[in-house]
């Protein structure tokens, strides 16, 4: 440090040593750009309750997350049926990693009792996650499919076709199953060129395939390093359900949803939901 020019030391000789840019009457400053205005105008609580203001901003951040997974998912499913499997690695590890932020995202809606949800739980009516359609797309995208889910939607044209494409579009899991068929490992017809709105269906002759680049990774590096990203993601998938089933435990009972659900127990079900299930059963028959 120069003894004749001491660094400032008040924050406001810091600034301006700095030579931080304050006047932006002309140019795009930080809210500009990323539209803070819309966003942070967008939180409009219905009830007097002081925990409404976590409730929409935790959905409000989910739905900005989800909406960044399906960029990906998209992406990522684009890249496996074009053999770019290195970018889809990259973009499925994000997916992986966004999905174990809203895992963690739960810790901040747990610290609301039944009492302080009791107080705003009237307001929302009979709207529901449930409804959510970027969530449903990443179900869809995911593999998941299931036609009755289109229905909430259905008052919205424009929004019932963006569901309705993902739920016509194959999954990841499909379009990683053509890729193993395209590397030569035997594939049934059924798993390759399907009506992609069925339900999927486990197949032995899929799990034989997934046994032999397991039995021999280093023979299919990257169709080994596909599966373990499909697991990381099925198991961080996993991981949000159980946190979510829980918490609305915590929170409601086995009070009925908003939705029209039993509630815990329609949630319980879907744990049950397997979505890459060769992936799984590989590592009892390995
Ligand atoms: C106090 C907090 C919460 C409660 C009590 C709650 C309750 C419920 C219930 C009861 C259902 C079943 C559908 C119904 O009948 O309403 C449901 C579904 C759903 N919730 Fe929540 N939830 C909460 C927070 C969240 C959060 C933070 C999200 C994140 C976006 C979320 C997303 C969803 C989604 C996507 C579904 C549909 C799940 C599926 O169909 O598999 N929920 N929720
Ligand atoms: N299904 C919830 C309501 C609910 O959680 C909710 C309502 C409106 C917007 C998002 C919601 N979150 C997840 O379902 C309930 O039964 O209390």
């Amino acid at each position: 440090m120069c003894p004749h020019h001491p660094s400032p030391n008040k924050p406001e000789d810091i600034v301006r040593e700095e030579g931080a840019q304050l006047d932006f009457s002309r140019d795009m400053s930080y809210g500009d750009y990323l539209q803070l205005d819309a966003i942070l105008g967008a939180q409009k609580p219905l009830s007097p309750a002081h925990d409404e203001m976590l409730f929409i901003i935790q959905h409000q951040t989910s739905e900005l997350w989800m909406k960044l997974m399906l960029h990906e998912l998209k992406a990522a499913i684009a890249h496996i049926a074009s053999d770019e499997l290195q970018p889809a690695f990259k973009m499925l590890a994000r997916v992986s990693k966004i999905m174990e932020q809203l895992v963690h995202a739960w810790d901040v809606l747990a610290t609301m009792t039944p009492p302080e949800y009791s107080a705003l739980r009237p307001y929302l009516a009979q709207s529901s996650g449930f409804q959510s359609h970027q969530y449903r797309c990443i179900e869809f995208a995911m593999g998941n499919k299931n036609a009755a889910m289109l229905k909430p939607h259905a008052h919205s044209p424009e929004r019932l076709a963006v569901v309705q494409a993902a739920y016509e579009a194959p999954s990841l899991y499909d379009e990683a199953l053509r890729l193993l068929a395209r590397r030569g490992l035997a594939m049934p017809e059924s798993h390759t060129q399907r009506d992609w709105t069925k339900p999927y269906e486990a197949s032995d002759a899929v799990e034989q395939a997934w046994l032999t680049v397991y039995r021999n990774p280093k023979d299919h590096w990257d169709l080994y390093q596909l599966g373990e990203e499909l697991t990381d993601l099925e198991d961080a998938f996993r991981l949000w359900r159980f946190r979510h089933v829980t918490t609305v435990e915590r929170v409601i009972g086995f009070k009925r949803g908003t939705g029209g659900t039993g509630g815990v127990s329609y949630l319980r079900k879907m744990l049950d939901v397997v979505l890459f299930p060769e992936i799984w059963r590989l590592r009892t028959d390995l």
